[in-house]
C-alpha cells in the first residue's frame, strides 16, 4: 500500500480549502488506510483538528508516495516516483503549467486529476463548481449592489456582502431569505451554461426568490417587468452557418468551424451576465472587442465571469479579479481595464478561485466525494504497467502521466510542452 499525506495548500491566503476532512481521515484510519497530514497554518481545519482524531503531522510531503492536494503543487516539489493527485490544470495545454506536467515526466512520477475523473457518461464526479456557481453569483449580485449604489438607486442587493464574508450556505440562504428584489431597481439576471457552476449560480437565484423566466421568451422579445433570471446554454446563443438546426455534439465537435455566436440577440434584455460554460479558442466567442463596442449601449452592468477564460469568449475579461480585489471594470473603447467598480463600463467580476470563498462547505462536499477513491489510490500497484493497471476506472481514465509518460489519451500535450 502506498504511504499517502494531505499536503497543504500554498497558493495564496485564501486557499484555505482541505481535500480531506479530519472526519474523513479518521474514517480512512479506522478502516486501514493511514493518511498522514501536512501541517498548515490556513487550512480551514486547523492542525489541532488532526491532532484529535490522531492523524500524524508531518512538516513536509516529500517522503511520501502518494500526495493529496487541491491546487497545483510546487514544481520543485515532486519527488521521483512520486504519485499526487490535484487539479493540475494541465490538459488545456496550459502554458503556464507546462514545466509542471514536464517535471512529472522527469521525475518518473504519477498524475492523476480531479478534472478528468469523469463517470462512464463522461460527467465530472468530483469537482467544486457547484460551490463557485454560488459564490459567483453572490459575489456578481453584491458588485451589482454596489454599483447601482453609485448612482443612488436602490435594491436589496446591497444588504449583501462579499461571500468570504458569511459564515457559511445556511447563513447565506437565512439573509437572502429576508431580502425582496421586487423593491428598488429590476434586476433581471442571466445565467449562460447549465454545468455544476450554472447551478449553483441558480441556487443563488432561488435563494434570492428571483423567478426563472423561460429563455425562449425572453429571445422572443418579452421582457416581464420587476426582477427576474433566465438560463441560457450554448443551442440559446449559438446558431449554425448552414442555417441547419443545433445539435450540442456536432457543436461540441466543430465549434466555430460550423457555429456562430448569436449572442448579441440577448443583450439589452438583461442587466446582470452570469458566465458559466466550459469554453476553448475552438468556440465562438459571445463578445469580441469589436462587438464590445458595437453594443456598448446594451451592455450588462455587472459581468460575473466564472469562467474566467482570460481575453476569451467574453473579451473584456482581461484579467483574473481576487478575492481582495473582485471588481474591475472595462473601458470598452480604449479596451483597456481599472480596478473597482464604476459606470465607465461594464464591471467585470472575474476571481479565479471562487470556492475558497466557502472553503468549509467546498471542503466538506469534496471530501465526502474523494474519501471514496483514496483505497484505490492507496492500492495503486506501481510494478505494474500503464496498461496492465487493475484500477478504478474512473481513475485510470484520469491518469494523466503515469511513471514518467503521458497516458495514450494525453499524448497531445507533448507538443505543448515543446514549445
Ligand atoms: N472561477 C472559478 O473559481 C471556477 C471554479 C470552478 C470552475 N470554473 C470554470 O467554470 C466553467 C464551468 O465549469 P462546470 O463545473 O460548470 O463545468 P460543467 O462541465 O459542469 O459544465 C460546462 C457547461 O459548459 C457547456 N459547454 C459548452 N461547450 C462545451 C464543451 N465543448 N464541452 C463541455 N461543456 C461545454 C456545457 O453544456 C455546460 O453547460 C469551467 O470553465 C471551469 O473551469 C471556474
Amino acid at each position: 500500500m502506498l504511504s499517502a499525506v494531505l499536503r497543504k495548500e500554498h497558493k495564496n491566503q485564501w486557499e484555505r480549502r482541505s481535500a480531506l476532512t479530519p472526519a474523513a481521515i479518521e474514517k480512512l484510519i479506522t478502516n486501514g488506510y493511514k493518511v498522514d497530514v501536512e501541517h498548515s497554518d490556513i487550512r480551514v481545519f486547523d492542525d489541532g483538528s488532526f491532532n484529535n482524531i490522531a492523524a500524524t503531522l508531518v512538516d513536509s510531503p516529500e517522503h511520501h508516495q502518494l500526495v493529496i492536494g487541491i491546487k497545483e503543487p510546487p514544481v520543485d516539489s515532486i519527488q521521483p516516483g512520486q504519485v499526487h493527485i490535484a487539479f493540475s490544470h494541465t490538459i488545456k495545454g496550459q502554458s503556464y503549467n507546462m514545466p509542471l506536467l514536464q517535471r512529472f515526466i522527469d521525475q518518473g512520477a504519477t498524475l492523476f486529476d480531479y478534472e478528468t475523473i469523469v463517470n462512464e457518461r463522461g460527467a465530472r464526479t468530483i469537482a467544486f463548481g457547484r460551490f463557485a456557481g454560488i459564490a459567483g453569483a453572490i459575489d456578481t449580485f453584491w458588485i451589482a449592489g454596489i454599483k447601482l449604489s453609485q448612482i443612488n438607486k436602490q435594491t436589496d442587493l446591497q444588504r449583501l456582502k462579499q461571500t468570504k464574508d458569511y459564515t457559511n450556505i445556511q447563513e447565506i440562504k437565512e439573509q437572502f431569505a429576508q431580502l425582496d428584489l421586487q423593491k428598488g431597481e429590476p434586476i433581471r439576471a442571466l445565467i449562460v451554461g447549465t454545468g455544476n457552476v450554472g447551478r449553483g449560480a441558480e441556487e443563488v437565484c432561488r435563494w434570492l426568490k428571483l423567478p426563472k423566466i423561460d429563455i425562449e421568451s425572453i429571445l422572443l422579445g418579452h421582457i416581464p417587468e420587476g426582477s427576474w433570471y433566465a438560463v441560457a446554454s450554448s443551442r440559446h446563443i449559438n446558431a449554425r452557418v448552414d442555417g441547419g438546426d443545433f445539435e450540442y455534439d456536432n457543436f461540441v465537435a466543430n465549434g466555430k468551424e460550423e457555429y456562430v455566436s448569436t449572442f448579441d440577440n440577448l443583450l439589452g434584455k438583461f442587466n446582470v451576465l452570469i458566465q458559466t460554460p466550459y469554453w476553448t479558442e475552438k468556440y465562438p466567442k459571445h463578445l469580441d472587442s469589436d462587438r464590445l463596442v458595437e453594443q456598448q449601449q446594451k451592455l450588462p452592468w455587472v459581468i460575473g465571469d466564472i469562467s474566467c477564460d482570460i481575453d476569451g469568449s467574453l473579451e473584456c475579461t482581461k484579467k483574473a479579479s481576487t478575492i481582495d480585489e473582485p471588481a474591475f471594470t472595462y473601458n470598452v473603447v480604449e479596451q483597456s481595464v481599472k480596478d473597482g467598480v464604476s459606470w465607465e463600463g461594464p464591471t467585470v467580476m472575474s476571481i479565479d478561485n471562487l470556492p475558497c470563498e466557502l472553503s468549509k462547505d467546498a471542503s466538506e462536499h469534496f471530501s465526502a466525494i474523494l474519501k471514496n477513491y483514496i483505497p484505490h489510490l492507496m492500492d495503486l500497484d506501481l510494478s505494474k504497467s500503464f496498461e496492465d493497471l487493475d484500477l478504478h476506472p474512473e481513475l485510470y481514465r484520469s491518469l494523466i502521466v503515469y511513471q514518467g509518460k503521458l497516458t495514450p489519451n494525453y499524448k497531445y500535450l507533448k507538443k505543448f510542452l515543446n514549445k
